[in-house]
């Protein structure tokens, strides 16, 4: 290594703002032709990796305390100690058991290590997945050509190549550049792009206002540059701010919605449990005992598997998406991928195919001419932003049709593209010495800043026949489909001054070039079928109407009403919010305007996909509740997505927010269903509490029973859901929850009611010989345990099988069926819980043989839950609208 000769000041961009090529080199320890491995190595070693922390992987112990510490395991933990006080610590030592602190502690394990496995599996898919759409950037190493290299990867020293669209991969001071404009908005909010340059400088006050360094988290909005990294990861400007972001990361709303019902839940069962224990202890007298009940009745009523059922769905629902072509960037995001009701989408490769071609060069005379072709192909070929498909059309066109030659020509400056002015320019010198501007763009804009037009060899002046006469032609090219882009030149003096757009002015409108881009063939199909799955589809695109218009027509979009983005800037936000829900097409927009859009469509409540590829979508996508992008986008564009598809196509589209939807149904599936049983079975404990000479249930069998269903319940994830529940857009609704429970829940305590009955009066007097008050001591234990016993296998069994009945709108097993899986697991969930009493086991948790008469009229009782279940499911669809 050699010695470090130059020693930086305090502040090392102080110090890289002044230095020279060489004192930058030598610092380093770098080259132009880059780094060696040592030295690459060696920086490792001094700055470190190019990671930010903020999204690095969190630490193990904070996975594994997430996954077992939520509000429902400290509920079960602080159960599981009070249990071990007053069962072992306080009890005799005959009477010492710790069989419920065993039970309680499964739970918690089982629970939080499923969540576990499935959240390590998550975040090791979600890191494959994110590799085969990360960024990446050149760099050049051991003197060999600049490859593309995954931006963690870099290090300080290195030498990087940057061309339009990329995103700076850390912080760089530029030693060579053309024409290099970037956008700083992530840094200053300042969405102008500023130009940097290589020269050396004086340092300035803030860091980024040095016109020689760039930042991680900017982007390269034209032009291109060569530079040295002097800091990565952490140490960038990005780091700093990115640590705070991370602190204020706002929660998704179906983060929100888990959390609140998951509060609903824990307040009920705060105020339930401690009711139970007090008409117990002041019913049986027995304190201790009613405390054990009281606590086990909350045990019941927590749904402890909440956390993993979603954190299950979720990750099978990121895997299921990566299938379909739909990496997942934000996982939070997939809900919103379900719920969206609104999908703003750009036009070109969307709507149109990737494809376009150069059809016609016309002169402003409407004829074929080369000198526009010619003239196109130099501004596509020495503008050095990002060449769109336009340019590479031109390009292809012009080497196809003249013998293009660059070697006369010599490029002195550019004004690159920018979406708000939608035109750019190049200025060439022949060898003569003469100098032109040639500036192409967007017909209206390219009108404004000329004042004549070249027609048959002559110059003419601009005026009001000639600007008619040539929007008639284009609009005419238009309706035929055809985008078009107007050219125009001027000569002027290139020692003038530096090239700024006021130079775009007074020019010479020369002709037009026609392209054609064509619609996709699927386009149609996928728009109707979004349509009638909920999704109203609206074009924002910055292209103009009349070839919108003929590509929406083709495509099955209305096209009667059209909004055009100069009306825009004239209304305020709350009359946008009144009048864009009745447009399907906006044109002509620029950046900024998308946004507003996006935002006035959330203002009416729209759940809102954003689907964009090029920088002037990123803001807008980042607004919207989801972005979606695609693997060809631009960098800033893949970067502000929550979703990337692998093809940019809306039949990939629609089924990953189908699988949105349907892991959602899955979880809403979960909460409803669990919170209506525990509500009904609470109902029934507290009747049967108020008349029972007994407890109705042990505490630890209500453990057992909660334990089974539990169990049970981890194969919901796999569960499939209706087609017809697919249909619509899915919100998080905390009220819908509420009324379910209402509505549903009761049901169930009906029939446990009659069960009570039942066995109090009849099963239980047959087998034992008598009515509960004439029975002695001993008789009266057997009466109890058959009487648990009996409790036990109905609350299992409709509690089992209601799983069944409330999935679905339908019937179940006739209409619906559950996954095989969850038929399955259901099914040996019932038959462990109704054998136990028979077994040794059984005995030990208090319960005992019931007699064979009991299932005849227990399939009877069942039969007619279900047949009520699903009468209440008519009553509820028809007042609430949908059961799910
Ligand atoms: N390379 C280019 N050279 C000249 N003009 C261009 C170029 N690219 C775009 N324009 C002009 O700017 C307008 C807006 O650009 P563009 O159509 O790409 O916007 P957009 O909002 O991304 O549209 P889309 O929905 O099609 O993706 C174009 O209609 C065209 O007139
Ligand atoms: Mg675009």
């Amino acid at each position: 290594m050699t010695k470090k000769t130059i020693t930086p000041s305090q502040n090392k961009y102080d110090f890289a703002t002044r230095a020279s090529e060489e004192e930058l080199f030598s610092y380093f320890n770098s080259a132009h032709t880059g780094l060696t491995t040592e030295a690459v190595t060696q920086s490792l070693t001094e700055y470190g990796e190019n990671r930010l922390e903020a999204v690095n992987q969190t630490p193990y112990w904070r996975i594994v305390m997430k996954a077992f510490l939520n509000p429902f395991t400290i509920v079960l933990i602080a159960l599981a100690f009070i249990s071990f006080i007053t069962d072992y610590t306080l009890a005799t030592a005959a009477d010492k058991d710790m069989t419920a602190v065993i039970i309680i502690m499964t739970m918690v394990i089982l629970s939080g290590s499923v969540s576990l496995f499935q959240t390590v599996k998550t975040n090791k898919s979600l890191e494959q997945l994110q590799n085969m759409i990360e960024v990446t950037a050149a760099v050049r190493r051991n003197g060999h050509k600049a490859v593309e290299q995954p931006i963690e990867s870099l290090v300080v020293g290195d030498i990087i190549e940057l061309s339009a669209g990329d995103m700076l991969p850390a912080d760089l001071r530029i030693i060579e550049a053309k024409d290099l404009f970037v956008s700083q908005a992530s840094m200053t909010g300042e969405s102008v792009p500023v130009e940097k340059n290589g020269a050396r400088a004086m340092p300035t006050k803030s860091k980024l206002e040095a016109e020689n360094l760039v930042f991680m988290g900017s982007n390269v909005v034209s032009g291109t540059a060569v530079g040295i990294i002097i800091a990565v990861g952490q140490a960038t400007q990005f780091g700093q701010i990115a640590t705070d972001i991370s602190a204020v990361k706002l929660k998704t709303s179906f983060e929100k919605g888990v959390g609140s019902v998951s509060w609903l839940l824990i307040r009920f069962m705060l105020l339930m449990a401690p009711t139970v224990f007090i008409i117990n202890g002041l019913t049986k007298g027995d304190w201790l005992e009613a405390l054990m009940f009281g606590l086990s009745v909350a045990v019941g009523l927590t749904p402890e598997m909440l956390p993993m059922i979603v954190t299950a769905n979720l990750v099978k629902g990121t895997a299921a998406m990566a299938k379909q072509g739909t990496i997942i960037k934000n996982i939070n995001a997939i809900q919103n991928f379900g719920a969206m009701d609104v999908l703003c989408t750009d036009k070109t490769g969307t709507i149109t195919q990737d494809k376009v071609t150069l059809q016609y060069h016309l002169n402003v005379n409407g004829k074929e001419d080369d000198r526009i072709l010619r003239h196109g192909f130099y501004n596509s070929f020495y503008q050095t932003g990002l060449k769109n498909l336009m340019d590479v059309a031109i390009i292809a066109e012009a080497e196809k049709q003249l013998a293009v030659n660059t070697d006369n020509y010599q490029k002195i400056d550019e004004i690159p593209f920018d979406f708000n002015r939608r035109r750019m320019s190049v200025v060439i010198k022949n060898q003569k010495g003469e100098t032109e501007v040639i500036t192409k763009g967007a017909v209206e804009e390219m009108l404004a800043i000329s004042t004549t037009v070249e027609f048959d060899g002559h110059i003419l002046p601009l005026d009001e026949d000639m600007r008619a006469k040539l929007l008639r032609a284009v609009t005419q090219l238009n309706e035929q489909g055809l985008r078009v882009i107007a050219i125009a030149q001027k000569k002027t003096n290139p020692q003038d001054h530096a090239f700024c757009i006021a130079d775009e002015a007074e020019m010479t409108l020369m002709g037009y070039l026609a392209f054609l881009d064509p619609p996709k063939e699927t386009a149609q199909a996928a728009i109707s079928s979004l349509q009638s799955f909920g999704v109203a589809v609206k074009v924002l695109t910055g292209d103009n109407a009349e070839v919108t218009r003929t590509v929406c027509r083709q495509v099955g979009l209305t096209t009667e009403n059209f909004f055009h983005g100069h009306d825009l800037d004239e209304l305020s936000d709350i009359e946008l919010e009144n009048i864009v829900l009745d447009y399907q097409v906006f044109v002509k927009l620029s950046p900024s305007q998308k946004t507003r859009i996006v935002q006035a469509l959330q203002a009416n409540g729209k759940v809102v996909g954003f689907m964009g590829d090029g920088i002037n979508d990123a803001a807008a996508m980042r607004t919207a509740d989801i972005g979606i992008s695609v693997d060809t986008a631009v960098d800033i564009a893949k970067e502000s997505a929550d979703v990337i598809l692998l093809e940019k196509d809306l039949n990939v589209l629609e089924k990953g927010m189908l699988e949105g939807r349907h892991l959602f149904g899955n979880i809403v599936k979960y909460i409803k269903m669990t919170a209506s049983s525990n509500f009904g079975n609470m109902f029934s404990v507290l009747v049967a509490s108020i008349f029972l000479p007994f407890l109705p249930m042990l505490p630890i069998q209500i453990l057992c029973l909660n334990l089974i269903y539990d169990t049970t319940c981890i194969s919901l994830p796999w569960d499939k859901v209706d087609r017809s529940y697919l249909a619509k857009p899915r919100k998080w609704e905390a009220k819908s929850i509420g009324n379910f429970m209402r509505w549903i829940g009761p049901t169930s305590s009906i029939f446990d009611i009659i069960t009570f009955v039942l066995l109090f009066f009849i099963i239980c007097p047959q087998v034992v010989g008598g009515q509960f008050s004439t029975l002695t001591g001993s008789e009266q234990v057997v009466f109890i345990a058959l009487f648990h016993a009996g409790w036990f296998v109905e609350s299992l069994w409709s509690q089992t099988l209601v799983i069944h009945a409330l999935r679905t709108e339908k019937i179940p097993f006739l209409q619906s069926n559950a996954a095989r899986i969850v038929t399955c697991v259901t099914a040996i969930g019932i038959l462990m819980g109704t054998v136990l009493p028979y077994t040794a086991v059984g005995t030990t948790l208090g319960m005992s043989a019931l007699p064979l008469s009991y299932f005849a009229w227990l399939a009877a009782i069942i039969l007619a839950y279900l047949a009520l279940v699903s009468v209440m499911k008519g009553v509820y669809i028809r007042r609430f609208g949908e059961l799910l």
